[in-house]
């Protein structure tokens, strides 16, 4: 029995709603002698996820790699590497592409399987609060089993944040039973006793596991890239029973995460926004990310919030300031969260 979970929990959440709705294949692609090799990142909000991609891209020499991310915002793409941006593909020089993913898994790989130059890899980076199942069986249960071969799946691990009680998130925990690897990330955050804890846990709910520990997503590319580590015989049940998948997106909404979008074109006081974050920020709000403007300060400050700790990076304006913030968590009082962001602007 690869993971104990499975018999605990349904499979929850489906990230692409439309995915199983599986659009025709395009009549000009025919199939390939060897097939495209994919990793889906998957791993709860914060943990990493971004930065083992942008890792990825900076180190995989002479790999062409297509990412499909949910937003371009978060790839760190230095705008001097671009050399082509349509509405759902950039292009980078060194011809690596990035898509986003507007809806339809399916049409999203299509669209980088139709390209004329030779795409080597293909990696799916997956929302925090997505359960890879039913993307995994996308690969594998559709047509693009015949162009593409999943290689494996990897979850990151927020070591400083996870606890036992996977953040009370079936999600989190399902992301742990469908990894093929499982990495604990964070680990300048935490203590070798509280790693080892960590690991057994882990070791508990998927037996087997191969883990691996780093810091800021680092990791010899060959021991998560083209790796062959699913096990496709693992899904065979599952495929045969879409009233799961169903399933799997009502329980998703009954965990009760919601998104508050904050925006602004006043800057914040800096003194209230810390006081905010201090004594005001509600404890279910687990994740916070956002370009800020402070009437203090000249520079565009990119905000992260991840459990506890947050961060601040300094870059330009390329555009008029303004503030644009996004607060991920249970059941959040949006309200709340609005009137009290409201009071941390200048007047
Ligand atoms: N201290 C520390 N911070 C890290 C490490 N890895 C990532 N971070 C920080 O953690 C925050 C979240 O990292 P991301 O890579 O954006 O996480 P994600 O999984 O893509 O997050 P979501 O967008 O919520 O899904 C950022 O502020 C990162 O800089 C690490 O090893 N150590």
């Amino acid at each position: 029995m690869l993971c104990r979970a499975i018999h605990i929990l349904k499979p929850i959440g489906l990230l692409f709603p439309n995915h199983l709705s599986v659009p025709a294949m395009p009549e000009e692609l025919s199939i390939p002698e060897t097939r495209l090799p994919v990793t889906i990142i998957t791993g709860f909000l914060g943990s990493g996820k971004t930065t083992l991609l942008n890792q990825i891209l900076k180190n995989y020499q002479d790999v062409k790699v297509a990412v499909l991310v949910n937003e371009f915002g978060s790839i760190n793409i230095d705008s001097q590497l671009l050399i082509s941006i349509d509405e759902d593909m950039i292009e980078l020089s060194n011809g690596c592409i990035c898509c986003t993913m507007n809806g339809n898994l399916v049409d999203a790989v299509y669209s980088i399987l139709e390209r004329r130059d030779r795409i080597d890899y293909l990696i799916v980076e997956t929302t925090g609060l997505a359960d890879p199942l039913p993307i995994a069986l996308t690969f594998l249960s559709t047509e693009l089993r015949d162009f593409t071969r999943l290689d494996s799946i990897l979850t990151l691990v927020d070591a400083a944040t996870f606890t036992p009680d996977h953040y009370e998130s079936a999600i989190a925990l399902q992301q742990i039973c469908y990894g093929d690897i499982i990495i604990l990330n964070k680990m300048d955050l935490v203590s070798e006793d509280q790693a080892n804890e960590l690991e057994d846990f882990i070791r508990d709910v998927k037996e087997k596991a191969r883990v691996l520990r780093t810091q800021q997503g680092y990791l010899p590319l060959s021991l998560i890239l083209d790796v062959n580590l699913s096990q496709n015989s693992f899904y065979q049940g599952i495929q045969s029973a879409p009233e799961n998948l169903e399933q799997s997106r009502q329980l998703r909404s009954i965990e009760g995460f919601t998104a508050v979008a904050f925006e602004s074109d006043r800057p914040f006081s800096v003194k209230k926004f810390q006081e905010f974050l201090d004594y005001q920020l509600p404890e279910n709000v687990f994740r916070a990310k956002g370009i800020l403007w402070f009437s203090e300060s000249p520079a565009r400050h990119i905000f992260q919030l991840s459990g506890k700790r947050f961060h601040l990076e300094d870059s330009d304006w390329d555009g008029k300031p303004r503030n644009e913030m996004v607060l991920i968590g249970r059941k959040l009082d949006a309200l709340f969260l609005t009137q009290t962001l409201n009071n941390c602007l200048t007047r």
